[in-house]
């Protein structure tokens, strides 16, 4: 995993393996923690979409599962601990999560992995972590937290980021900003938080689809894909969504591409929403000795917001919230590229790529997914060509 030279605290978080100071600590006694990979997942979403509405849901549909729930609260200064509700066998009991400060999104770095495992090595492994944000938190700042390398042998892996948003009120936050903070996007754009929720998201609910007429849900649902073309996206009343797994459990969003849903994103693509876009950028086969070129790029990109662009052309004001590619390599292998704001990875994809469209065998194309603010197809896709030749 490439981390942002200029952050000194995520490699403080890296430098050692949090399981192995929870195994010394209680001296053997623990189970064997390499047995389970806990998914934990963010919910987020603007205030009052139904998140809690949600998560009693998933607790009630996985009923004797055990599942987590931390809930990512501002307290008062004074607070110390944060509680944790966790659910086993139908049973809610409160835990309490000792922190370094009263906020989980200041202090996890250092000691929320820790916290969680030293957690399960006490009451057992859960099935599921969910971790419920703010009404007004950015999860890109939350998730690069919690996606910690592989070799580092962690018990807990990010499973995704599922936003709620409410139909009722969506269009409405997203034109005007809601008392919350709020930047100008280039071109005079205003970024609330509802954008920089949608924008990361893997797993998009629109809820209270019943407050709505169906012209209004059919121009939300335009809204969000715009943003984001290619987070699943799913319409319920109450929270309830059909089928958990996949769109809320087990997403896998961090640690595996679904080439159809890049393929959705071209499709997707409009310019329904001023602030942010999602682009998509074809990557013809590279060689595996093109991989040190495109990790530069993608370093000058996300690490620096400078875009590598060819001369007398001006460098455009953006930046880039999620990453998802697909690479396939002249040998036929495939490369998986995940990224969350300045946090990217580039990762072995598994098998040979498929066949070219002519049916010749030979290596498919690749591609390359940006979501974020002032994305500008034509000028990225020349830029990264331009990188890789
Ligand atoms: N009509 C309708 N009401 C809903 C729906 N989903 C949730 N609600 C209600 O909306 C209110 C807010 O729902 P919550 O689940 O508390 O929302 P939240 O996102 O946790 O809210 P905050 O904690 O304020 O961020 C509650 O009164 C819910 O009962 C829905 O789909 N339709």
């Amino acid at each position: 995993m490439n981390l942002d030279a200029d952050d000194d605290d995520v490699p403080q978080l890296l430098a050692s393996n949090p399981k192995d100071e929870v195994e010394q600590a209680l001296d053997g006694q623990i189970e064997d923690l390499n047995l389970v990979k806990v998914p934990i997942t963010i919910v987020t979403g603007y205030l009052g979409s139904g998140k809690t509405t949600l998560l009693n849901y998933i607790l009630n549909e996985r009923h004797g599962k055990k599942i987590a729930v931390i809930l990512n609260e501002f307290g008062d200064s004074a607070d110390i601990e944060k509680s944790l509700t966790v659910s086993h066998s139908g049973q809610q009991v409160e835990e309490w999560l000792e922190l370094s400060n009263g906020c989980l999104c200041c202090s996890v770095k250092d000691t929320g992995v820790n916290a969680i495992e030293a957690l399960m090595a006490r009451r057992g492994a859960f099935d599921y972590i969910l971790l419920e944000t703010t009404g007004l938190a950015d999860p890109g700042n939350i998730a690069p937290l919690f996606w910690v390398d592989e070799g580092l042998g962690s018990s807990i892996y990010l499973d995704g980021i599922v936003t709620l948003v409410d139909a009722k009120n969506l269009v409405r936050e997203l034109d005007h900003s809601v008392g919350e903070e709020c930047v100008e996007g280039g071109h005079g754009a205003v970024m609330t938080t509802a954008h920089l929720q949608i924008s990361h998201a893997d797993s998009i609910i629109v809820n209270k689809a019943d407050l709505v007429s169906a012209e209004e849900l059919a121009a939300v649902t335009a809204r969000v894909r715009a943003i984001n073309s290619v987070a699943r996206v799913e319409v319920t009343s109450h929270s309830r969504v059909p089928v958990l797994e996949g769109w809320l459990l087990d997403l896998h969003a961090y640690d595996r591409v679904d080439g159809e849903g890049l393929e959705f994103a071209e499709k997707g693509h409009s310019h329904l929403d001023p602030t942010i876009s999602t682009i998509m950028i074809p990557v013809p086969p590279v060689a595996e000795t093109h991989l040190d070129a495109l990790d530069r790029w993608l370093r000058s990109v996300l690490w620096e917001s400078e875009l590598p662009v060819p001369d007398g052309t001006m460098p455009p004001s953006f930046e880039v919230h999620r990453l998802k590619g697909l690479l396939a390599l002249t040998d036929g292998s495939r490369k998986v590229i995940q990224g969350v704001r300045e946090v990217f990875e580039i990762l072995d994809g598994g098998g040979p790529a498929e066949s070219g469209a002519d049916g010749s065998g030979g290596a498919a194309e690749g591609k390359l997914v940006l979501i974020g603010r002032g994305l500008e197809k034509g000028l990225f896709t020349t830029s990264l060509h331009h990188a890789l030749q």
